[in-house]
């Protein structure tokens, strides 16, 4: 591969794009100088050769995939505490490099410390008192010790009301005593559990003066600090008094209770992690589009005219109808994202203080938001793979990992049909408040406007689009409260009710949560129009219109249904989807360049900035060790026995 040769479409591509992908590369990151101080620290990670891949991985055990990336995770730790006597280490930086691509470029196999950042130290300071924060936290940021959240157990992850770990209270010794009684109480999936972790929040149900007051956090040496060996027994073990974490519930030293302000306290690590999960999404699909839109530019298949040369692949309308919704899509997360984040941290603050209001619509607008976004980023990566045809099955690729790690947050941190139903308990409480003339906090005060009008006539427009998406949510939320409620009017009890109608409660918070995604969307870039060039406000206009009408598209039955939405409309949505694709084709390349995803972190020969494609794919095959000789020994010592035998 000549060095440094740019692949012709790709140069092409570049010369047709309208606006400088600089400039979308600033907004993104928040300015030049934050671009400038990003890339810094990319630099600082991915050009340390004790960082750098020298084989692939793929071909290493379990046993040294683990090993190879504890030796890494640990060169990045100290990394990051240059980082931080320098003063550029904050927590989002720590993330990024920890947690987010970066991190899992640097740490292809997984990050043994990711618990300890993501989980381990926010719960301590969510959960822990200002004395108990003292004493852990700086000891876990300079990682004299290495904790996890070890909360799901072999019989229960989603029921944690139903976990079976018990930590009772003996006032003579002033201790708790830990036990997992039963093989399903046993701490199951919490990562870093098996062999890095020494310490560990434990979730467990609370015993004291023979009463259970449901479940708290614990924190418990798994292994000495020295030998790593682990503590002795894991029955029945000891913990000090001060080692449940009591900023919320309390047990005083006689073994008293004092109830938290609220018993969904205890649930604030799981908020904080879901808020996280939706940019993480968000950027993972960004990863991916940007392989796929730079492949499909450079790939040339088949004929759109027989009399023309094969085309690139980017030039089949089903092509952009698969990727270019996959760009908008990463924005619309992208911004909610961003949203969450800023309520997230207003809510915690309102917290501090006790104020307890805006806790449920934080909830349940987490809830649905990591719900939708892991799963919609999930489908998009899976599409952008397929998209690759063969070579996107390649695990070089790195679509199939990215993938891998995508959809495993559809289930962690709250399994998406049992977050979506905690959102539908907040929405059918809602819709009742509306019903009785009750006030409606921000995110469902459309319901009140939508049982007032039946919609307005259709206009090509994002407002009319967000109107009926909000139509869809409102009358999916209402079918759901009625038909659950005719069910009790004929005298099913309200449990069965709600479990017999869940099919339409998540159903109804899909809707809700994508009528929240396509607003946010677009407030966000009516915000943001007005400070970029004529050129970037218009490309970006288009991938918000194109995402709001491809969403529109996609629940035409539910449109149909719950507005008076024509025919003939349905054709011009059609039309202005297909204009759409065809105004985004000429910035596909352009928007990914400006997503400025470095190539070690794009790691795919499909997805380098130069396009170098064949080549690069050719020369990472050639790193498998089974090409290492021309003939593998299960020839001599399996095949031609048997081809002998034949004879
Ligand atoms: C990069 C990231 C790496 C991360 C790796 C993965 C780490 C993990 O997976 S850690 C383990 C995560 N596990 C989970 O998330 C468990 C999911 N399950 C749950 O959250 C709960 O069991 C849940 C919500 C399903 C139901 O809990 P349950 O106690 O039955 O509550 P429920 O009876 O439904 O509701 C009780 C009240 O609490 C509220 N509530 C429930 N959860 C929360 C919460 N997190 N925050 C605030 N309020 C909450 C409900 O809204 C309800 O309020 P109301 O009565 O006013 O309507
Ligand atoms: C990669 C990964 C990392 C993880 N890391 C950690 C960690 O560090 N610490 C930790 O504590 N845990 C961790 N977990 C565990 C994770 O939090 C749980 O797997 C998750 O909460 C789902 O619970 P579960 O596995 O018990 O599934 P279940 O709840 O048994 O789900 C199985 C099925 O039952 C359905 N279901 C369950 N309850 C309901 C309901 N009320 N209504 C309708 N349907 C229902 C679900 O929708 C799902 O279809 C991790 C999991 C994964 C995959």
């Amino acid at each position: 591969m000549p060095a440094n040769t740019m692949n012709e479409d790709l140069k092409r591509e570049r010369q047709r794009c309208s606006f400088d992908p600089k400039e979308l590369t600033y907004l993104l990151d928040g300015g030049e100088e934050k671009t400038e101080e990003r890339r810094q620290r990319e630099k600082f990670f991915l050009d340390d050769p004790e960082l750098s891949e020298t084989a692939p991985s793929d071909y290493l055990s379990h046993k040294e995939k683990y090993e190879h990336a504890v030796k890494k995770a640990c060169i990045v730790f100290k990394k990051v505490q240059q980082l931080q006597a320098q003063g550029k280490a904050g927590m989002q930086n720590f993330r990024e490099v920890l947690g987010g691509q970066l991190g899992s470029a640097i740490l292809r196999d997984g990050n043994p410390l990711g618990l300890h950042y993501v989980m381990f130290i926010p719960t301590i300071m969510g959960q822990g008192t200002i004395e108990q924060q003292a004493e852990w936290i700086s000891k876990a940021w300079n990682l004299e010790i290495i904790g996890t959240y070890a909360q799901t157990e072999l019989g229960h992850g989603t029921f944690i009301r139903g976990l079976e770990t018990t930590a009772t209270y003996d006032p003579a010794t002033e201790e708790f005593v830990l036990n997992s009684p039963t093989l399903t109480s046993y701490k199951w999936w919490p990562g870093g559990l098996g062999h890095t972790a020494n310490y560990a929040v434990v979730v467990a149900q609370l015993y004291s003066q023979g009463i259970c007051h449901g479940i708290h956090p614990f924190i418990v040496q798994l292994r000495d600090e020295e030998t790593h060996l682990p503590m002795p027994g894991f029955e029945n073990v000891r913990i000090p008094w001060n080692y449940m974490l009591m900023k919320n519930g309390k047990v005083l030293k006689d073994g008293s209770y004092v109830k938290s302000p609220s018993s969904k306290l205890t649930y604030g690590t799981m908020i904080f992690v879901r808020v996280v999960i939706v940019q993480d999404a968000a950027n993972y699909l960004r990863k991916a589009v940007t392989i796929a839109t730079r492949y499909s530019a450079v790939r040339h298949q088949s004929h759109i005219k027989e009399s023309a040369p094969e085309p690139q692949i980017l030039d089949f309308v089903t092509q952009q109808h698969k990727l270019f919704p996959q760009l908008a899509t990463y924005f619309a997360l992208h911004y909610s994202g961003a949203w969450l984040w800023d309520m997230y941290n207003n809510v915690t603050s309102e917290l501090e203080s006790g104020e307890l209001d805006r806790l449920p619509e934080l909830h349940a607008l987490a809830c649905c938001l990591k719900a939708v976004s892991a799963a919609d980023a999930a489908q998009g990566i899976e599409t952008c793979r397929l998209a690759c045809g063969g070579h996107g099955y390649m695990s070089c690729s790195s679509l199939p990992i990215t993938y891998g790690l995508v959809t495993a947050m559809v289930t962690y941190e709250g399994e998406n049909t049992v977050l979506l139903l905690q959102t539908a308990r907040y929405l059918m409480k809602a819709w009742q408040n509306c019903l009785d003339g009750q006030p409606l906090t921000p995110s469902v005060q459309y319901l009140n406007s939508v049982r007032r009008s039946f919609g307005g006539v259709y206009h090509k427009s994002v407002p009319w689009i967000i109107a009926s998406m909000q139509r869809i949510a409102a009358g999916k939320i209402e079918t759901a409260h009625r038909h659950m409620n005719d069910k009790i009017k004929r005298g099913v009890n309200s449990e069965d009710a709600w479990n017999e109608t869940s099919i339409e409660l998540v159903a109804a918070s899909e809707a809700h949560c994508k009528a929240f995604i396509v607003e946010t969307y677009y407030n966000s870039v009516q915000q943001i129009v007005p400070s970029v060039s004529q050129q970037l406000g218009k490309a970006l206009t288009e991938l918000c219109e194109l995402y709001a009408v491809n969403t529109l598209l996609k629940n035409i039955g539910d449109l149909l249904r719950y507005s008076n939405v024509t025919t003939g409309d349905l054709e011009n949505l059609q039309r202005w989807l297909e204009e759409l694709l065809a105004a985004i084709r000429p910035n596909a390349v352009g928007i990914v360049d400006g997503f400025d995803i470095n190539d070690a972190i794009i790691a795919s020969p499909l997805g380098a900035y130069d396009g170098n494609v064949y080549e690069r794919l050719f020369a990472e095959v050639s790193k498998s060790p089974l090409n290492a000789k021309p003939v593998n020994e299960s020839f001599h010592k399996y095949l031609k026995p048997l081809l002998k035998s034949k004879m």
